[in-house]
C-alpha cells in the first residue's frame, strides 16, 4: 500500500526519438492473431453502425480532427518507454496521433481496429443499449487502437479516443470532446502517480477549428441535468496500456458460446481469454497450464487485482461512477475516465456523475465490483463446461470475493489511519464523524498523518464547525493516539516515522473537479497554462509542494461551489 516518492527528473537515454523509430518497435499481435470480423472491409471505411457478428475485432480507419494542435503529452510515459519529449510536437507524430495514419512509416498499419463489447449494469445483462436491441452493435464507438509496440520488453496498445466512428457508435459522432479529453487525460496520470493501475496518458491534441454540440450546463445552473446545447472544440487523447480488455468483452463471447450463437463461438471465447492471460496476467500464469487451468488461475489473479484495485480507489477518494462491466478492465486497471469524480465532501454516497445511480457510488465500490466479477465468472464458465472440478473452484473463487474485498478494504483503512490492524470501532466512530461534521477526506487524512497533538490541525477539513462535534472529535484523536503509540503499531517508530508513513498513503493533493473546470475552460480559448499546471502538480499528489501550490490546491471546496452543474454533478462526460 505504501507509495513511494518519486524521483523527477532522472537521466534517461531516449531511444525512440522520432516515429520511424517507433515504427520499428511496431508488433500487431492483436490483429494477427485474433479473429477479424468476417464482413469487415480492409479498407477500414466502416464507420455507418451495423451488427457486428463474429469475430474480435473490426478494421477501422481513424478520422482525422481538422487541424491539430499540441496540447500535452505525459512526460513521465514518455520517459518510462524511452520516448523523447520533442517527438510529440513532431508533425508526423503529432499526425499520427491526431487520427491520421495513411502517412505513417511502415510497418505501422493505415487502418487500426475497435472491439465489441456487451454491456452488464450492477450484474444485469442489457442488450437494449445496442440500437439493433441485439447485442451486436454495442463496442468501442469513439475508440480505435492504432498501435501495438514492444517497447522495453513490454508489449503495449495504443488507443485513440475521439477518432471518428466506428460500427458501434450507435449514431453518434464519434468525437470526443476537448472537456471530456482534459478530464481523461490528466486524471490516468494523477492515477499512475497516486500508485493505483490504469490506463496511462500518451498524448492530447485538439482541433483548432472542428467543434462538435454536447448537452451542457449554462453558468451557474443547479440543474441536475444539462440546460442547453454547447459547442465544443474536439479532441483525440491516445490512451496505453497493455491490452484493453474488459469484462463486457469477454461476457460477449461467453454469451455468445453460452447460446451457441455461431460455429465458432466457443472457438473466439478461448481465444480472447487466452489472449488475456498473454496480454496481461502471462508472469502470473504458468504457460503450460491447461486452459480450464489457466481460466481457474486467471479468476483468481483478477479476484486479487480487482479488490486491491477498488480498496485503492477507496484510499485515494475516486468513486468511477459508471462501473459497468464495459468499463471495467480485465486487467484490473482503471479505465474510462468519463463520469469520474475525486470525492471533497466525505460522503460515503458521492457519485458526480448524474446517470451514475447510488449503485455505484463511493462507499458502493466494493460491491459493484463483485457484481462485475460475478458477470466475469459467468463469462468463463462455458470454457469449464466439462471440468466439474474446475468449475467448483471457480464457484469458490467466485462466492470467496466478498470476503478477499473486505480484508483488503480494512488493510486500506488500517493503513490510511497508521495502524497495523483494522479497528472496527474506531473506524466506525471515524466514518459517523467524518460525514457529520462533515469533513474534506483529503486534507482531513493528510492532516491526521501530521500526528497532531489536538484537533486544531484537523480542523482544517471541517466544512462546518460546532463545539459538540470538536469535543466528539477530541475524544476520537484521544483513542486514535493511544491505539497508534500502542500495542497496534509494530515497529515502534517515531512520531515523524509514523507521519512519513502515512504520508505515503493519504495523498496531499487529488483532482477534484473544480481544478479541472477552469482548465478546461482556458484551454478551450487556446490558453493551455493551467492544464500544463495540473499536470505537474498531479503527477506528485503526495510531495508537498512549493506554498503557492498548496494555498491553491490544498483547500476546502469554495461554497459557492456547492451544487453547481458541471462542477459538483455532470451528466456524462462525451
Ligand atoms: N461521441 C460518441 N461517438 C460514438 N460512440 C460513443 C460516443 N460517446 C460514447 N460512445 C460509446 O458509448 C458507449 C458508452 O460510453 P462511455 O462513456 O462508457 O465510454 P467512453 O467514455 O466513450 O469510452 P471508454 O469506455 O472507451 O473510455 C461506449 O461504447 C462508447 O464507445
Ligand atoms: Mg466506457
Amino acid at each position: 500500500m505504501n507509495v513511494k516518492e518519486k524521483s523527477r527528473h532522472q537521466p534517461t537515454t531516449d531511444n525512440v526519438v522520432t516515429l520511424d523509430d517507433l515504427a520499428k518497435l511496431a508488433n500487431y499481435s492483436l490483429m494477427d492473431t485474433l479473429n477479424c470480423d468476417p464482413d469487415a472491409k480492409a479498407s477500414g471505411v466502416d464507420h455507418e453502425p451495423r451488427q457486428v457478428f463474429t469475430g474480435h475485432y473490426v478494421p477501422v480507419k481513424p478520422t482525422p480532427i481538422d487541424e491539430p494542435e499540441y496540447i500535452a503529452h505525459s512526460k513521465d510515459l514518455f520517459r518510462e518507454l524511452g520516448f523523447a519529449d520533442s517527438m510529440a510536437q513532431s508533425t508526423d507524430f503529432v499526425r499520427m496521433f491526431s487520427g491520421d495514419t495513411s502517412d505513417a512509416p511502415q510497418p505501422i498499419r493505415k487502418v487500426g481496429w475497435a472491439s465489441g463489447y456487451a454491456l452488464s449494469i450492477y450484474g444485469t445483462e442489457y442488450v437494449q443499449q445496442c440500437p439493433f436491441q441485439t447485442g451486436n452493435g454495442y463496442g468501442d464507438g469513439r475508440a480505435i487502437s492504432v498501435l501495438e509496440a514492444v517497447i522495453k520488453n513490454q508489449r503495449w496498445e495504443m488507443q485513440l479516443k475521439g477518432a471518428g466512428r466506428t460500427p458501434y457508435c450507435r449514431g453518434a459522432d464519434g468525437r470526443a470532446v476537448l472537456r471530456s479529453s482534459i478530464r481523461e487525460f490528466l486524471a490516468q496520470e494523477h492515477m499512475h502517480s497516486l500508485a493505483v493501475p490504469t490506463s496511462r496518458s500518451l498524448s492530447l491534441y485538439v482541433s483548432k477549428t472542428e467543434k462538435v454540440k454536447r448537452p451542457w450546463y449554462s453558468e451557474g445552473s443547479r440543474s441536475i441535468d444539462p440546460d442547453m446545447l454547447i459547442l465544443e472544440p474536439v479532441a483525440i487523447s491516445t490512451r496505453v496500456a497493455p491490452s484493453f480488455i474488459r469484462v463486457g468483452q469477454l461476457e460477449l463471447f461467453g454469451r455468445r458460446a453460452r447460446k451457441n450463437k455461431h460455429p465458432k463461438a466457443m472457438e473466439e471465447l478461448e481465444k480472447i481469454v487466452l489472449h488475456l492471460i498473454d496480454r496481461e496476467y502471462s508472469d502470473a500464469i504458468d504457460h503450460n497450464l491447461t486452459t480450464a487451468e489457466k481460466v481457474v488461475s486467471l479468476a483468481n489473479q483478477f479476484r486479487s487485482r480487482l479488490t486491491r484495485l477498488v480498496a485503492n480507489w477507496v484510499r485515494v477518494g475516486f468513486c468511477q461512477g459508471n462501473f459497468n462491466s464495459d468499463n471495467c478492465a480485465a486487467g484490473g486497471f482503471t479505465l474510462d475516465y468519463g463520469p469520474f469524480g475525486f470525492i471533497d465532501v466525505f460522503n460515503p454516497q458521492y457519485q458526480s456523475w448524474t446517470g451514475g445511480g447510488q449503485h455505484y457510488s463511493f462507499l458502493n465500490q466494493p460491491v459493484a465490483a463483485q457484481r462485475n466479477f460475478d458477470m466475469f465468472c459467468a463469462a468463463l464458465q462455458p470454457l469449464l463446461a466439462s471440468h466439474e472440478n474446475y468449475q467448483q473452484q471457480l464457484d469458490e473463487i467466485q462466492s470467496g470475493f466478498s470476503t478477499v474485498m473486505q480484508a483488503h478494504i480494512e488493510k486500506m483503512w488500517a493503513a490510511k489511519l497508521g495502524l497495523e490492524t483494522f479497528d472496527s470501532a474506531l473506524f466506525n466512530e471515524l466514518e459517523t464523524l467524518m460525514a457529520q461534521t462533515p469533513v474534506d477526506y483529503t486534507i482531513f487524512f493528510r492532516e491526521l498523518s501530521t500526528v497532531p497533538d489536538d484537533i486544531g490541525p484537523l480542523k482544517k477539513s471541517f466544512y462546518r464547525h460546532s463545539e459538540e462535534i470538536e469535543r466528539h472529535w477530541s475524544q476520537w484523536l484521544a483513542t486514535w493516539k493511544s491505539l497508534v503509540s500502542g500495542t497496534n503499531t509494530a515497529s515502534h517508530h517515531s512520531r515523524e516515522e509514523l507521519s512519513r508513513k502515512m504520508k505515503l498513503v493519504n495523498p496531499k493533493y487529488s483532482l477534484r473537479e473544480w481544478f479541472v473546470v477552469p482548465a478546461y475552460q482556458q484551454a478551450s480559448k487556446g490558453n493551455y497554462a493551467l492544464v500544463r499546471e495540473l499536470q505537474e502538480v498531479m503527477t506528485q499528489p503526495y510531495a508537498e509542494q512549493s506554498k503557492d501550490i498548496e494555498e491553491k490546491y490544498y483547500r476546502l471546496k469554495p461554497a459557492e461551489f456547492f451544487a453547481l452543474g458541471g462542477l459538483s454533478h455532470y451528466s456524462c462526460s462525451s
